[in-house]
């Protein structure tokens, strides 16, 4: 029997920023809250440089991708700008995703199939630059087949339906979804992570997804880090993963 491989934890430190922004402060330091997360035990940091810089700024970027120790996801929107910025700063991994200038929070996937040679030109881009490229995009059997077309070696699955769901019946209904199309990824042998509205009592059913490799997880375990500091929100959401994949039923 194949042993589950350990699911990886990268977080997402745009939230961090958030708060700096809000009053456009030095303070909180995303380099030192990316830096205890690391020893914290996250496998990687993940930050969305948005077109709108609400949080995430060029210079968190620049500063990351220098200073990090494990590895750097660079979130951001499919345009000529952040492709060139990309190329510029090299993260380890680059995550499309689609941006709303409106969107309090992402709301969807990336619609892949929509424009598949966009997504092959971006994709070549960023792989000629040596950067893994990621795919966000809905549980859609389309748009997974759509991400393996254009050339993409990961996807991360949107998990933000699951988290927003109703009631238990719903969440089964998406965690099925999630669990169907965490399946066709790695048939069509795509690494698949998966990502947002995770929290500390959701995300166990995500773990239990044999071949998830990788959870990016950010504004639960930021919002923890109020309470009790970033240092333990970040080792509680390691030993939270670790427990549910360690239940696995193989
Ligand atoms: C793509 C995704 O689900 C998140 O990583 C994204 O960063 C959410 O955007 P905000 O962090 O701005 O809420
Ligand atoms: N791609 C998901 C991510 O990086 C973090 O999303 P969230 O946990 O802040 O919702």
């Amino acid at each position: 029997m194949n042993a589950i491989a350990p699911i990886l934890l990268g977080v997402n430190i745009d939230h961090i920023a958030t708060l700096r922004q809000a009053r456009h402060t030095r303070y909180p330091e995303v380099v030192q809250a990316a830096l205890i997360a690391e020893q914290a035990g996250a496998d990687g940091i993940t930050a969305h440089l948005r077109e709108d810089r609400r949080h995430i700024q060029d210079r968190d970027i620049e500063l990351l991708a220098a200073l990090l120790h494990s590895r750097l996801n660079l979130e951001m929107a499919v345009t000529d700008e952040m492709i060139a910025i990309a190329r510029k700063t090299r993260p380890a991994a680059c995550c499309l995703v689609p941006e709303k200038r409106a969107e309090l929070t992402t709301e969807g996937g990336l619609d892949v199939a929509a424009d598949i040679a966009r997504m092959k030109d971006a994709c070549a881009a960023l792989a000629e630059a040596d950067i893994e490229v990621s795919l966000f995009i809905d549980a859609d059997p389309r748009q997974i087949e759509a991400a393996a077309r254009a050339g993409a070696p990961v996807i991360e699955l949107h998990t933000g339906h699951y988290a927003d769901a109703a009631g238990p019946g719903a969440r089964r209904r998406e965690l099925e979804r999630l669990q169907a199309a965490a399946r066709l990824g790695g048939e069509l042998g795509l690494t698949v992570n998966a990502g947002h509205g995770l929290h500390y009592h959701n995300v166990a059913d995500i773990c239990r997804i044999s071949n998830i490799h990788e959870l990016n997880i950010g504004h639960a375990i930021v919002a923890r880090a109020v309470m009790t500091g970033l240092d333990p929100a970040v080792r509680d959401m390691k030993r939270t993963l670790e427990a549910a994949r360690a239940l696995i039923d193989r």
